[in-house]
């Protein structure tokens, strides 16, 4: 069993300190000491939110700002981070990149994301990544990805191809589209056979209203944590077997006839 805290945060746009305050706070105040290996998950640009426009400005240099903050989190509590995202300065441009740091305070995988958003501007002030992230989990298969690439199937079945087995899933996701969020998270679980672990910000900020309804989907689609639409750190147990369990009894990927898929590849 591994156990799971999702961080539900209110994000203040453009205030990096307020932000480090209120991870450190919530995990201060709700951190229950455990056996099982725990991994707390982030919202998407959870230490700025959605200021694009300033994203030259916010983002530190690979995003070491954040991964050396979330670095002294991990070691104080040996817990790991996993997912969410912050702006990275790289040589190509500032990217939207996910963060995955073990209970050594060592930053071990990141992700860049791969499907920027036009309707909150991502494809004109930031650049796209071109790989995907795969990391090992206390001996588990784990992968991340970023909010908008919930919608594409193709590449959440790479990773799904690939063995991972809980994917991460960090999320500046609007209330105007909260049903596709839902239907979609709990799609990717289903058809992939695995683990879905979402964290949604929550809160209003003069563009748009974020529900939260940050959920924990297993490989059959039963939700095993809502959120609901409140701040807070919310945990919840998996057990990474229940995905062998689900391929078993419906052999999905035993049925899979790749041959005829190539069109995807091709077009
Ligand atoms: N930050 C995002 O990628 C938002 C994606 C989204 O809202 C969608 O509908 O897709």
């Amino acid at each position: 069993m591994l156990r799971v805290g999702v961080l539900q945060l209110d994000v203040q746009v453009g205030n990096r300190e307020a932000n480090f305050i209120r991870v450190k706070e919530w995990v201060e105040r709700s951190w229950v000491p455990s056996k099982l290996p725990t991994a707390i998950v982030l919202p998407e640009l959870w230490d700025t939110g959605y200021t694009l426009e300033k994203a030259n400005m916010l983002a530190s240099v690979e995003g070491n700002e954040t991964a050396s903050f979330l670095g002294e989190l991990a070691r104080k509590y040996g817990v790991w981070f996993i997912g969410g995202s912050t702006l990275a300065k790289t040589e190509r441009g500032v990217t939207n990149r996910a963060q995955v740091i073990d209970p050594q305070g060592k930053l071990i995988a990141f992700y860049d994301k791969v499907h920027l958003f036009p309707l909150m501007e991502e494809d004109k002030y930031l650049v796209a990544g071109d790989r995907d992230c795969i990391f090992d989990w206390e001996g588990v298969s784990a992968g991340c990805v970023i909010c908008y690439d919930l919608r594409f199937c193709e590449w959440m079945r790479c990773y799904a191809l690939k063995g991972v087995k809980p994917l991460f899933i960090g999320a500046e996701w609007p209330s105007a589209r909260a049903k596709h969020w839902e239907i979609l998270l709990k799609a990717r679980a289903i058809e992939n056979q695995v683990f879905v672990i979402s964290c949604n910000r929550c809160g209003v900020t003069t563009e748009n209203t974020f529900d939260g309804r940050s959920l924990v989907v297993d490989p059959w689609g039963e939700v095993l944590l809502d959120a609901g639409s409140k701040e807070g750190l919310y945990f919840v147990d998996i057990d990474p077997d229940k995905v062998l369990e689900a391929r078993t009894k419906v052999p999905v990927f035993k049925d899979r006839v790749p041959a005829l898929y190539d069109y995807i590849t091709m077009i």
